[in-house]
């Protein structure tokens, strides 16, 4: 079985793949300090606890913080004894093209997000990802990454109100009922949340006006769901579409005969 895994700024999501099936995920905190062992008391008592016996063959791994991999790659090592996949490195071949300025690094994230989009909903498609940053990722009509934006996540704008401003409250997001906020956190929660309909909205327009053909959008990201609400935003939500892309990357290396 494979296990895939996650990791982003805020969140380390772990999934087991039995060949197309999701047979379980889990989510903690990504910490760089963690280590090998603690990931897998912490893994096999989650399994142990709902039942799973699973013997884990494979693990491919996305990380946007590259200090935690190697902790990562020891558990691989250590407890599956097998050498990970790790998205971004050249040893790991991705089914799509990457169509971006030379040198750059686009966050691994970011490509397998693509990539699960372009096996579900095909080409010509915006996928909007509500992490600790927002990220709007554009695919081509023949799957290729070609670009896209970064916005400053949800939390994030409200943690930087919070902290610039002395009389500003910590305040979690929430969809307001009005825009006209009579308090102060609703206020603050107007100002990001309507701000951020704008802000994708906007950027999808301009997104779909500059690639000049009509767009899918699609939302996924920790919170997603929360601008789902918004009737007009996105074609559909995909909750697990990180997970969905590490396996199809994975089956990808598999029938070209790589091997990490
Ligand atoms: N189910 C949820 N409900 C509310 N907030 C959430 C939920 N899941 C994640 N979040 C918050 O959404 C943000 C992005 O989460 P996530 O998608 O896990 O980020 P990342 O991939 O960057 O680690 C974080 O600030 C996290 O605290
Ligand atoms: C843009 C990101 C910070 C998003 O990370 P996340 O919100 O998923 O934690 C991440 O994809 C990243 O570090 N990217 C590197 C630069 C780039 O994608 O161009
Ligand atoms: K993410």
């Amino acid at each position: 079985m494979l296990l895939a895994v996650d990791c982003g700024n805020t969140n380390t999501v772990f999934a087991l793949w039995d060949g197309d099936q999701m047979i379980g995920h889990w989510r903690t905190s990504t910490e760089w300090q963690r280590t090998a062992d603690q990931y897998y008391v912490w893994l096999s008592t989650l399994m142990n606890l709902q039942g799973i016996k699973a013997q884990i063959t494979d693990m491919i791994i996305s990380s946007t913080v590259p200090r935690v991999v190697f902790n990562l790659r020891v558990l691989s090592d250590r407890y599956f004894n097998t050498r990970p996949l790790v998205v971004g490195k050249p040893e790991c071949a991705l089914p799509v093209d990457v169509r971006v300025d030379e040198g750059t690094t686009v966050g691994p994230d970011r490509l397998v997000n693509t990539v699960a989009g372009y096996e579900k909903y095909g080409g010509d498609l915006i996928v909007v990802d509500f992490g600790t940053a927002t990220t709007f990722d554009v695919v081509a009509a023949d799957g290729a990454y070609v670009g896209g934006v970064i916005a400053p996540g949800v939390n994030l704008s409200l943690e930087a109100l919070h902290h610039a401003a002395a009389a500003l409250p910590h305040v979690d997001i929430s969809k307001p009922q009005n825009v006209i906020g009579t308090n102060t956190v609703a206020c603050m929660q107007s100002g990001v949340f309507w701000g951020y309909v704008g802000l994708v909205r906007e950027i999808c327009d301009r997104i779909k006006a500059e690639s000049g053909v009509p767009m899918k959008v699609i939302s996924t990201g920790g919170l997603a769901p929360l601008f789902q609400q918004t009737a007009d935003l996105f074609d559909a939500y995909e909750d697990d579409l990180t997970m969905q892309g590490l396996r199809r990357i994975h089956e990808h290396n598999k029938d070209i005969g790589n091997h990490a």
